[in-house]
């Protein structure tokens, strides 16, 4: 992961060296690092939120480059988890390491103590654990280990780095084996794996339960063990296995499982290897997903599992061999789990935190009991049952004292604030003297309330001379028009309402545009649609840079029509390649990747890009704006091109092609105000939603 965590930093446009070994060709040294660095733009998902990204990146080797860590604030050490390995390279690079640099090592497995055993005491009280989790670029969690010899300025120094710079969240951990998420997401792992295929389960229902029912990632659990790699996992838990203490349940429940070692042996390891519990294969040319038959190995079409139950609850009562294996992986793992407090940490909100950011878990497993049975009282009840011994936070009770409000923390939290204005969608907040309009529909998805309640925030804010944030309370910062309401006027025909609800978007985004305070668009997670085109009708942007955002009507079988035409047309300023990389964007429905791609797909030029979506708003509240200079001139020039000699049309189906052709009369015109294309917009998406190019059901 050295690579993609170099990947990372270069992202935050950090300067990054990336040393690896040197290479035995006397003529070339650097080709290790140079495989490595080709292969970053392969990365899938992809490591770098843009290609210039990899300018920030210098390589060398560990022969002849090792001064390059003179320049370096922080050095992290990444290699194989060999103790004897890691300490050679640290006495390598100490001697180059400036006085105030802190070094980390990557490890997922050993503990800090043993890696600091033969290190120099001027080194220890700036060496920690950072332990990132894979993708790096993706995954929110790191988790920092450190020690009574690491001094405060040094894990502020580090903590500010990697929150602010990386975006991460921080969880401590103490000092042991496999820390926190992977100690209890490794031994869920091997559990249900090594149990199921014992009582000879199919993992398909298991992985549908745990989806379906406790609301797992996609994956599940197989899935997850494949993803992971059958041949990682064994490291992985064979490491764990060797420095956890003799009467660890960890030691217990990793049983010998001759399927799983068959496996391996046949490269069946999972997502890299030739097929794992599961796989794609292309059947009649049709993609498939397929399951393997434990007896022999070959696979089977999986074909979508019925869970009969509704919930979890209704399994666990049920009495079928499902029921009652989930009853006993559950009581194992609670009880495991909660024999770890306070040995991995006493912050029970700290575990469901690294599963739900570590593990992409919705609840942590703290949450999850709350919604099982009735938790901790259903787990004692179990444990007796079965004569299993309660763990001391079970046994004294000290789960009563769980404040589930704490389980979910808001990810921007305004919750200090007034609330000025309010209604069912939105919202407008006073916090800290910064006026706020927050959505709260689903996926922040636009609709009448929405617009009614942004043009009484803009008054507000010219009434107060004040600047307005536009900040989303949830992890995402629109999903665009409510297409469920769409889909309902277009069914009951009501298309005077539909447009009605247009004009109000359209009137509510120039609002935007042309008053005369700043709007500020905290911009994380999707930005599509009408929420891409409340961005391009904003002053300034504060963008995370995992934005996902763009004008994607196309792709459902609608146009932009809150002024994201007119948009394009109006940024391109007159400049003929601009306006063709505008109209592009619509036509393709571009929706992109990164805070990067999104600033130069889209020609943004007021913006900024963030790395930790929840200090997002804190960044932009602390920016200072110069008082706005409202444009009068509303004519927009359009370059004059032919579209049909300038793009590829051969590519494009039909919504395209007449898009194109009614693009093209706009270009006509030469000139044009916005007014003017906005009402195009307006006729261009009713006529289409009286007779759509696409299902719009949603
Ligand atoms: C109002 C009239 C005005 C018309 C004027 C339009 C003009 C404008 O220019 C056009 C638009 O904005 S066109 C719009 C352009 N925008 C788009 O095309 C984006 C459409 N959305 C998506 O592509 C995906 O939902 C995401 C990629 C955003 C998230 O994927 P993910 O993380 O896998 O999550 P998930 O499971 O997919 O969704 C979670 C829940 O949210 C729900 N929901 C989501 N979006 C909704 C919407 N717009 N609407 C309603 N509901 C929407 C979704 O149904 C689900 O509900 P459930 O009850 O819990 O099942």
């Amino acid at each position: 992961m050295g690579s993609a965590i170099a990947a990372l930093i270069a992202n935050s446009s950090c300067q990054v060296v990336l040393l690896d070994i040197a290479s035995n060709n006397p003529n070339d040294r650097n080709s290790v690092v140079k495989k490595a660095i080709e292969n970053i733009p392969k990365q899938r998902p992809p490591s770098l939120s843009h290609p210039s990204k990899l300018a920030f990146i210098k390589i060398g080797n560990l022969k002849d480059d090792l001064q390059l860590i003179t320049e370096c604030d922080l050095i992290i050490e990444v290699i194989i988890e060999q103790i004897d390995i890691k300490y050679k390279l640290y006495n390598k690079i100490i001697p180059y390491l400036q006085n105030d640099a802190i070094l980390a090592s990557n490890t997922s497995t050993l503990p800090l103590k043993q890696l600091k055993e033969n290190i120099p005491d001027s080194i220890k009280s700036r060496f920690v654990i950072t332990h990132f989790f894979n993708p790096p670029r993706y995954m929110e969690l790191l988790e920092l280990i450190t020690d009574q010899a690491v001094v405060p300025m040094v894990v502020d120094k580090i903590t500010n780095f990697l929150t602010i710079n990386l975006g991460k969240t921080i969880v401590k951990s103490n000092d042991t084996p496999g820390f926190i998420a992977n100690r209890i997401g490794c031994y869920l792992l091997e559990l249900v794996v090594r149990t199921a295929i014992k009582a000879n389960l199919n993992p398909v229902i298991i992985d549908k339960i745990f989806t379906d029912l406790l609301k797992f990632p996609n994956t599940g659990i197989f899935g997850l063990y494949d993803l992971i790699g059958h041949d990682v996992m064994k490291l992985i838990s064979t490491s764990l296995v060797n420095s956890l203490p003799m009467n660890d349940q960890y030691k217990k429940i990793y049983i010998l499982t001759p399927i799983l070692d068959k496996m391996i042996a046949k490269n069946l390891i999972g997502r890299k290897g030739v097929g794992g519990f599961y796989r794609i294969s292309a059947i009649n040319k049709v993609k498939t997903k397929e399951v393997i038959n434990f007896q022999d190995f070959s696979y089977t079409a999986i074909e979508d599992p019925k869970v009969e139950y509704n919930s979890i609850n209704e399994l666990l009562d049920s009495g079928s061999i499902y029921g009652q294996f989930f009853k006993s992986i559950l009581v194992e793992f609670y009880l495991y789990l909660t024999s770890l407090i306070p040995e991995v940490t006493d912050n029970i909100y700290d575990i469901d935190k690294a599963m739900r950011l570590g593990y992409s878990w919705k609840q942590g497993p703290f949450e999850l009991l709350y919604n099982i049975k009735d938790g901790f009282e259903w787990l004692k009840k179990e444990a007796t049952i079965k004569n299993l011994p309660l763990p001391k936070y079970v046994a004294n009770n000290n789960y009563k004292t769980i404040d589930s409000s704490k389980f979910q923390v808001s990810r921007i939290n305004l919750r200090e604030s007034e609330v000025l204005l309010k209604n069912n969608s939105a919202q407008v907040l006073l916090y800290q003297d910064r006026l706020v309009f927050s959505i709260s529909t689903k996926m922040n998805c636009l609709n009448e309330e929405v617009f009614t309640l942004l043009l009484e925030a803009v008054d507000l804010a010219e009434q107060r001379e004040q600047d307005l944030y536009i900040v989303p309370l949830t992890d995402n910062f629109s999903a665009g028009a409510d297409l469920k309401l769409v889909a309902h006027y277009i069914k009951t025909n009501d298309f005077t309402k539909l447009d009605r609800l247009l004009e109000l978007g359209q009137q509510a985004m120039m609002r935007l545009k042309y008053s005369h305070i700043n709007i500020i668009s905290c911009a994380v997670g999707f930005a599509l649609g009408g929420g891409c085109e409340i961005l391009l009708h904003s002053d300034f942007i504060v963008a995370h840079q995992e934005l996902n955002a763009g004008l994607v009507e196309v792709s459902r079988g609608l146009v932009p029509a809150f002024g994201g035409i007119k948009e394009m047309f109006y940024r391109a300023q007159g400049n003929k390649d601009r306006l063709i990389k505008n109209i592009i964007n619509i036509l393709t429905a571009n929706k992109t990747s990164s805070a990067d791609y999104f600033i130069l797909d889209y020609g943004i030029s007021s913006a900024q890009i963030n790395m930790n979506k929840q200090m997002i708003f804190l960044e932009a509240s602390q920016l200072t704006f110069p008082k706005k200079v409202v444009k009068v001139d509303k004519k927009i020039t359009l370059p004059q091109i032919s579209l049909s000699e300038e793009l590829d049309i051969s590519q494009y189906n039909e919504l395209q092609i007449l898009l194109l052709a009614q693009l093209q009369d706009i270009i006509a015109l030469q000139e044009i105000d916005e007014q003017e294309i906005l009402e195009r917009e307006r006729k261009i998406f009713l006529e289409l939603a009286q007779n759509p190019k696409k299902d719009l059901a949603f």
